[in-house]
């Protein structure tokens, strides 16, 4: 028994010389560390992240440190507008992306290396970019038809509605038609059965999970292994909602392919006949792409659209600003009129600066030779991140305030708060899907904004929730809806 006590001190003395003598050789150790043991452990950081605290300890490091710190041995992070702008030009995505791959493929989301990366990008870069958003009249019919058709008639069937699941099944009826066409996409709005099957019982419930399986991937198969099975970190109810939701979008992409067009130019503003045109991308890989971008695609919009909700309804002044504004268009079913409007574009902004729908950190990772990160030299194989909470959060002295008015007048404020935005990425990893999202936001705000005043009927838990990606810790609002 001695033998043993004695044996465990020696290697805990052993373990904490050998910290200590890493920690003196490493040219990280002149950065600010979040939390006394950081230098030596990612115990901290990772306490932090499966206990949904990240976002909000980081951001209360660099309150006190400063734009660098240190929040593991091999892990930094950043905040601050010219570090982002430099580390988002030159690193490579970490392998945490790799959470994201769907059937064994990966996505563009999830592919790490330049090239393989730029090669997929080129497939769908111009289907969504700014000018094809502004001006498809396809989109255009099918997000009216989805707002007038589908969400209006809804919303006048009773007065108070749960908007959180009400939006992220408008914005899956949105990015469905624009990656299968309208015939092909969902119709959740008014599908409601089919809708909480898939969004309620599949694809949320997913969400505890997803710091376990993204943070410690090896741990989670070595305790199952070892075991044989009897202990799961991640229940196998778990993965049996991730096999029917590749199986749903398989099935997806099966119907629209038995009914892709012949001729060249027809649907060409679909993206998954662009990516099967020629077989551009096999069966599978075309798959996995679509079921990110139905992932990215819906969430954040919906999160984003709850807030804007959310913040216009405990504001009737500024409900009245935009409906005036509203007023003014010449045609709300035109987005170049839709996207002039000054104080709805303010509405936006704000929305996703104060509750960006992905606040967590976006992990780069730096190469052999290491690389300068500020004033500092970081060695090669370190974790350098920048996350939007904090970003969105420093430059203000009310920024836990919702003020649209910051972003009306172009002001010296207003330009320079603008650096501190980054609620879609930046670099060549920055968001595809932003010109869209932005698109689907003004578009649903003007369509309720013009015909509707809410008010908040219960909002107890609209917190938003500590992840990488976020929403109300409730997962839901419920909102009264009166018809003008
Ligand atoms: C308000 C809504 C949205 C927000 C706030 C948002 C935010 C972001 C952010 C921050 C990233 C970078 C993530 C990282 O590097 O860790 C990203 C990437 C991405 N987003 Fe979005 N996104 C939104 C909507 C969309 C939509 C509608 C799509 C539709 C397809 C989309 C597709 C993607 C894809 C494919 C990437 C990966 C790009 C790459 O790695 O090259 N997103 N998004």
């Amino acid at each position: 028994m001695l033998a043993s006590l004695s044996m465990v001190l020696i290697l805990f003395v052993f373990f904490l010389l050998h910290s200590l003598y890493t920690h003196l050789r490493c040219p990280l150790r002149r950065i600010p560390s979040a939390h006394p043991i950081a230098p030596f452990t990612r115990l901290w950081i990772l306490s932090r992240t499966l206990t949904g605290r990240r976002n909000r300890s980081i951001h209360a490091a660099h309150v006190k440190h400063g734009p660098v710190v240190r929040l593991g041995p091999t892990e930094i992070s950043i905040n601050d507008p010219s570090l982002i702008k430099s580390v988002y030009a030159r690193l490579d995505k970490s392998p945490w992306y790799y959470i994201f791959t769907n059937y064994g493929s990966k996505p563009l989301f999830s592919l790490i290396h330049g090239r393989e990366h730029s090669q997929r990008k080129r497939l769908i870069a111009n289907i969504y970019s700014n000018s094809t958003i502004s001006s498809s009249p396809t989109l255009l019919a099918n997000t009216r038809k989805i707002l007038e058709e589908r969400m209006t008639p809804i919303l006048d069937t009773r007065e108070v509605h749960e908007v959180h699941e009400l939006y992220n099944a408008l914005t899956l009826d949105l990015i469905t038609s624009y990656l299968f066409t309208q015939r092909h996409g969902t119709d959740f709005v008014r599908d409601e059965a089919t809708r909480k099957r898939f969004l309620v019982d599949l694809y949320q419930i997913r969400r505890p999970y997803f710091s376990w399986a993204s943070e410690l991937p090896g741990l989670v198969k070595w305790v199952g292994r070892l075991t044989a099975g009897k202990v799961k970190i991640i229940p196998s109810w778990v993965d049996d909602a991730n096999d029917q939701i590749e199986e749903w979008c398989l099935q997806m992409c099966d119907a629209a392919e038995a009914d892709m067009p012949t001729e060249k130019g027809a649907d060409d503003d679909c993206v998954y006949y662009r990516l099967r045109r020629n077989n551009a991308l096999g069966r599978t890989d075309a798959a996995s792409e679509i079921l990110d971008h139905i992932g990215a695609g819906h969430e954040t919009t919906a999160t984003a659209l709850t807030y804007a909700t959310y913040n216009l309804s405990v504001s009737p002044e500024r409900q009245a600003r935009l409906r005036d504004e509203l007023k003014t268009a010449e045609n709300l079913w035109r987005f170049k009129d839709v996207d002039a409007l000054p104080f709805l574009n303010s509405v936006v902004l704000e929305t996703l600066r104060l509750n960006s729908p992905i606040p967590g950190s976006q992990p780069r990772v730096t190469t052999d030779g290491g690389c300068m990160v500020g004033e500092y030299c970081v060695p090669g194989g370190v974790t350098v991140a920048g996350q939007a909470y904090s970003l969105h959060r420093t430059f203000w002295a009310d920024a836990e305030v919702w003020r649209p008015e910051r972003w009306v007048n172009n002001d010296e404020e207003g330009k320079e708060g603008e650096r501190w935005l980054w609620m879609f990425g930046s670099g060549g990893r920055g968001c595809v899907g932003k010109w869209l999202a932005v698109y689907e936001m003004k578009m649903t705000l003007a369509c309720i904004y013009a015909n509707y005043e809410t008010r908040i009927v219960d909002d107890e838990g609209i917190e938003m929730d500590d992840r990488y990606t976020t929403g109300p810790i409730s997962n839901q609002l419920l909102v009264g809806f009166h018809k003008l």
